[in-house]
């Protein structure tokens, strides 16, 4: 399916995962606002995206996913400049034990934060066309990532966040889905960042690497497929996607009721 004429958020979008689903996105026809905190990064990414796609479909947004402020302004230019939002992927993550506030700060209230300003343009009751938001959770969304408790628990609040919103935008008549991607280990800087920052847990690196052995390492394309697929497929609300290197499946949940 075309995405010819869509518009997108990526927050995180310099770098890694978040990168990878732009250009796909890009690839796909879409127009995308790029959301990150690392200019040069992002500067350099922009150089390579305009040549492939021209300037008119692609913006950069020095923004960061902590500020409320900060994040209002980027959705708004992003929707002034492309005329209203479709899809949101709130990526932007962080993996550090040390500043563990930190990495609540921009990994839980991040995404809530940018779901929440999503809707204020994408939702049908505040005169948005609806849409798909993925928050980007993560394998340690669904299962302990022991050298990274908090970590592991705002990847778990994500997965529970994006479902709770599913339903709260069925219920309500947002015309909105809501997904979570949940990667596996993929080769990026955060990946790289794990024996420095897991703090009083760097004991417990060989525990990782045994979880990464597990597991294997995921390719970047096989998670931007995912995130696609979870945007172009009109069934898919309120589902957590893993994509490890063995398994790619949609997460069966227990049900309660
Ligand atoms: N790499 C992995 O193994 C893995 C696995 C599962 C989930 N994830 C998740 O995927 C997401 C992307 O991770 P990655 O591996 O690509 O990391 P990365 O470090 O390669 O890229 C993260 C990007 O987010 C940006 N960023 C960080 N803090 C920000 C903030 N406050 N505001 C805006 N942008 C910010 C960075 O500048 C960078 O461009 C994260 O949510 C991460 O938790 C990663
Ligand atoms: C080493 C770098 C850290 C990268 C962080 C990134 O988010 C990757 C996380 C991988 C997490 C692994 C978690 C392991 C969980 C297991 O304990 C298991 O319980 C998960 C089972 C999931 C399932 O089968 O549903």
């Amino acid at each position: 399916m075309s995405l010819n004429g869509k518009t997108a958020v990526v927050t995180g979008a310099a770098l890694g995962i978040g990168r990878a689903i732009t250009e796909l996105l890009l690839q796909q026809g879409a127009k995308v606002a790029l959301l990150d905190v690392n200019k040069t990064a992002s500067e350099s990414l922009m150089e390579v995206l305009h040549k492939q796609y021209g300037r008119e479909r692609t913006l950069f947004l020095n923004c960061d996913v902590e500020s409320e402020e900060q994040i209002k302004a980027a959705f708004q230019k992003a929707a002034e400049t492309f005329g209203g939002i479709d899809i949101v992927c709130n990526n932007a993550g962080v993996l550090n034990e040390d500043t563990w506030e930190k990495t609540v700060s921009v990994n839980l209230m991040g995404v809530i934060r940018g779901s929440y300003t999503a809707l204020e343009h994408m939702s049908k009751l505040s005169g948005g066309r609806g849409g798909v938001i993925i928050n980007t959770a993560s394998l340690a969304g669904l299962g302990p990532l022991p050298s990274c408790p908090v970590y592991t628990a705002t990847k778990h609040a994500v997965v529970g966040f994006t479902r709770a919103m599913a339903a709260a935008s069925t219920a309500s008549g947002y015309g909105v889905r809501f997904n979570t991607l949940c990667p596996g280990f993929v080769r990026t800087d955060l990946f790289s960042s794990i024996i420095s920052n897991s703090g009083r847990f760097s004991h417990l690196t060989d525990a990782t690497q045994q979880l990464v052995e597990h597991f294997g390492i995921v390719d970047l394309a096989d998670v931007a497929a995912a995130v696609l697929e979870m945007v172009t497929d009109e069934t898919k609300n309120g589902e957590a996607f893993l994509v490890s290197a063995k398994r790619k499946e949609y997460v069966r949940f227990a049900s309660f009721v």
